[in-house]
């Protein structure tokens, strides 16, 4: 039975159910407000505790993980990005670092599907006339927008979100190629019915659509500089539900802006919360605030994994979702 003196520090609000469920299995400590922890709280919760669940709304550089009390001996966090973790540092830390993979895969899939149907079908295009009253009526030449069936998607990073991007795009008509650090295996591969391309110059040069699926990594960061932006055909569109650094957002903004480029669809940002201010004001642009994995299913499903991942632990064990530095 997991020990009661566990002592768990939650650095958001977390839905009900998961942190009564925390509260009944360890000693947790709950946040009454919804704002980020500043640096200085963080670090006094990393002294105090036995487990941090952070977010990725949580820097948790090597600075203070070398401040962390002795007791630390597990993040374990809400998501499945952990860019926001010195993951090599915990380790040598003697820290584990656990996230939440798989139960984000299905709805952040769904949200790039959703943001390809958006800019290529112009739905927010399509609402603004609504709200405002400008639309007077159907005609055959407005709201023109391109059909995916029959378009090439390239999907960078062919992981669990990669290949559910995939089956979904397979089901849309669109023709699915891929570009990702290890070739799947044949079964795999065969199954998505996917084009794989060791070469990702190669790749982004033919593709109508872009999905980036990878994780932020020192590899990843700007792995979409200026010059693979530029190799892209004017006529594509980019999607990226991954983690802003992972495109040079000035330079794509630059493309943009020049025609470069047709469109984006964006639900992470490179520069602050929306992104270079400039992206506001294109129509060409679809942009969501990082809700990718927002459902209500999949925010308890975290939570379960979190409280998986802890009890694992406490129980003596590795927990089952452990990061492992050469995993990213
Ligand atoms: N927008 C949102 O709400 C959400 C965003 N995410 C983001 O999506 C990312 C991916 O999630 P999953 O698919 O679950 O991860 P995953 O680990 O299952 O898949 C990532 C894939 O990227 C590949 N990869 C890593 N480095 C690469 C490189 N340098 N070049 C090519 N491929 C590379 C890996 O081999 C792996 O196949 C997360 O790390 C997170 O940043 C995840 C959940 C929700
Ligand atoms: O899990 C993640 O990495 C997210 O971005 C939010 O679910």
């Amino acid at each position: 039975m997991p020990s009661k003196r566990l002592s768990v520090v939650v650095t958001r609000r977390l839905p009900e159910v998961v942190e009564t469920r925390l509260s009944e299995l360890f000693n947790a400590k709950l946040r009454d407000s919804d704002e980020p922890m500043s640096r200085e709280d963080l670090v006094a919760a990393m002294q105090s505790a036995d487990v941090l669940v952070p977010t990725l709304t949580d820097r948790i550089d090597a600075g203070m993980i070398g401040q962390a009390g002795p007791d630390l001996k597990l993040i374990a966090n809400y998501g499945a990005g952990v860019d926001h973790i010195d993951v090599d540092t915990a380790r040598t830390n003697g820290i584990m670092v656990s996230n939440t993979p798989g139960v984000v895969t299905e709805d952040t899939a769904d949200m790039v599907l959703a943001l390809m149907l958006g800019v290529t079908r112009r739905i927010p295009e399509g609402l603004a006339a609504m709200q405002s009253g400008e639309w007077q009526g159907w005609s055959p030449t407005g709201f023109l927008g391109g059909r995916l069936g029959g378009r090439r998607l390239g999907i960078l990073g062919m992981g669990r979100i990669g290949q559910a991007v995939a089956r979904r795009a397979r089901a849309f008509g669109m023709q699915v190629h891929y570009h990702n650090r290890r070739r799947l295996r044949p079964e795999a591969e065969d199954a998505l019915d996917a084009t794989y391309w060791e070469s990702l110059d190669q790749m982004v040069a033919r593709m109508d659509v872009l999905s980036v699926n990878c994780p932020h990594t020192p590899s990843t960061f700007h792995l979409l500089n200026a010059r693979r932006l530029k190799l892209m055909k004017p006529s594509a569109v980019i999607i990226n539900t991954s983690r802003g650094e992972v495109i040079d957002e000035n330079a794509m903004v630059r493309m943009l802006k020049a025609g470069e480029l047709a469109g984006a669809g964006l639900d992470v940002y490179e520069h602050g919360l929306r992104g270079n201010p400039e992206l506001c004001n294109m129509p060409n642009v679809v942009m969501l605030p990082h809700m990718g994995s927002a459902t209500q299913e999949g925010r308890v499903e975290m939570g379960e994994k979190v409280i998986i991942n802890i009890k694992t632990f406490d129980d003596g064990h590795r927990p089952p979702d452990m990061v492992v530095p050469a995993m990213l």
